[in-house]
């Protein structure tokens, strides 16, 4: 018999119940209009010393500790939770989303011609003491941009929600010489890792 695929999505990102969606899976997203995670997710700051590791890691775990404390308040049925936190790391720096198209323009400056890191945690859990983690590391390869196609790319919405100011799905596609690693982690959800990690609770897409 076909396993519940239901789950609770601790994230406000489309791109993440998207692809657990097409997945077959049965998110319920936690994160709209809660102001709870809404406000946290502006406190994405990296600590002294930490490493771009510890950081996504550190993040993704927060997250997915507010959504069960919602759900234990709340008194929510019991599933598992799933939340993740996309980094993208170049010269050693976390590029978070950029504010303004002035950072968004640096972003690219910075990306240009060159290769960087993106590091997708996610963290699966029904309860804080029983949380797991799997981080997907992958690395991209930008073209050398032009003045030109960083002011035309910066103008449109695509740059603003996305870590490193953005979206390898959307037309920065066309700046991607190649990628080693996981498409679907640059984009916010590696495939792989969230379906061993769901299976680890229950949620196994091939179970007969
Ligand atoms: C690099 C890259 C990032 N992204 C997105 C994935 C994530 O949604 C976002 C990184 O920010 P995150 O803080 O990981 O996620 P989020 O703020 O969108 O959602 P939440 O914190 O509620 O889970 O950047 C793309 O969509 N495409 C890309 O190529």
């Amino acid at each position: 018999m076909a396993c519940d695929l239901s789950l609770y999505l601790a994230s406000k990102s489309p791109r993440r119940k998207d692809i657990l969606e097409q997945l077959g899976f049965h998110p319920i997203v936690l994160a709209n209009n809660d102001h709870t995670l809404r406000n946290f997710q502006g406190d994405e700051v990296q600590l002294p010393n930490e490493t771009p590791q510890d950081y996504v890691e550190r993040i993704a775990r927060e997250k997915a500790v507010i959504a069960l404390g919602k759900i234990q308040a709340q008194a929510l049925p019991l599933l598992p939770v799933l939340s993740a936190d996309t980094t993208v790391i170049a010269d050693g720096l976390i590029l978070g989303k950029p504010d303004d198209e002035t950072q968004a323009q640096d972003f690219l400056r910075r990306l240009s011609g060159k290769e960087h890191e993106v590091r997708t945690a996610v963290c699966v859990g029904t309860d804080v003491d029983n949380l797991l983690m799997r981080v997907s590391i992958s690395t991209v390869r930008f073209k050398a941009l032009t003045e030109t196609e960083i002011r035309s790319y910066v103008r449109m919405a695509e740059p603003y929600d996305k870590a490193g100011g953005y979206g390898i799905q959307g037309l920065a596609g066309a700046f991607i010489s190649e990628i080693h690693g996981s498409y679907s982690g640059i984009m916010g959800l590696p495939v792989f890792e969230t379906c061993e990690l769901l299976k680890s609770f229950g949620l196994d897409l091939f179970a007969d």
